[in-house]
């Protein structure tokens, strides 16, 4: 479970251009729930998102996942937390080019002490489930978007986290390729998994699989 309470995120503090990026966030998201975080751009959702990803700290509030506190972690635990919980699929893939899509996929892997023999099979399973082990050996730089897409996918859940956040995840792609995300997050949910999809494409309207949508607007939940 995630739960948020009274979470502020203020940038330029205490100077003439200080704007609520967030404000008085309340939230809870079930475990296992999928949730789209809908708004215009600008409204805060990537914000939102990277706070609960512990990739930032909020200028006041929580954040409980998982009944551990973790907006004012240390850098060093909330990197840490991060490898082992969350998954995070960003918009332009963040992906290195030079590497090949399996050495792209196992890097989170790194950090957690892993033998290869570990990495090999946890790199095939979240390949598979991505469905882009075809791709494996592949440089990123050759890949096309939906592929790229499959591959940060693939590096998403090959730390078995049970949260996955997802930003403008179709942005970058065709019809055909967010249809085919779409149902990657479908068969997630069923593997239990959170997920969090912050976007304004209508394509997430009306998904029978949704459990619950989020409008931002301003910085601020309208429900
Ligand atoms: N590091 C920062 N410093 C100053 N302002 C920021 C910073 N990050 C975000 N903002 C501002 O906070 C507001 C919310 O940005 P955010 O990226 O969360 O919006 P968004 O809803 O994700 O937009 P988009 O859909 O375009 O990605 C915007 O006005 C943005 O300019």
């Amino acid at each position: 479970m995630i739960k948020i309470k009274n979470l502020n995120k203020l940038f330029y503090e205490n100077s003439k251009k200080e704007f609520y990026a967030l404000k008085d966030i309340n939230l809870e998201i079930q475990t296992s729930s999928f949730v789209v975080l809908k708004g215009v751009s600008g409204s805060g959702k990537s914000t939102l998102l990277s706070l609960i990803a512990t990739m930032d700290k909020p200028t006041s509030g929580e954040i409980i996942i998982d009944n551990e506190s973790v907006a004012k972690l240390p850098d060093l635990h909330s990197s840490n937390f991060r490898a082992k919980k969350i998954g995070f699929i960003f918009q332009s893939y963040n992906l290195f080019n030079e590497l090949s899509v399996k050495d792209n996929i196992s890097i989170p892997l790194i950090p957690l002490g892993y033998s290869q023999k570990q990495i090999d099979e946890k790199v095939l399973k979240s390949l598979e489930i991505a469905n882009i082990s075809h791709k494996k050996e592949e440089l990123v730089l050759n890949l096309s978007g939906g592929e790229k897409q499959r591959c940060a996918i693939a590096r998403a859940l090959v730390n078995d986290s049970n949260i996955i956040l997802c930003d403008e995840p179709t942005a970058n792609l065709d019809y055909d390729n967010s249809i085919r995300f779409i149902e990657t997050l479908k068969e997630l949910k069923k593997l239990n998994k959170t997920i969090i999809v912050a976007t304004h494409d209508p394509i997430f309207d009306n998904l029978d699989f949704v459990d619950k949508i989020i409008n931002i607007k301003n910085g601020i939940i309208c429900e």
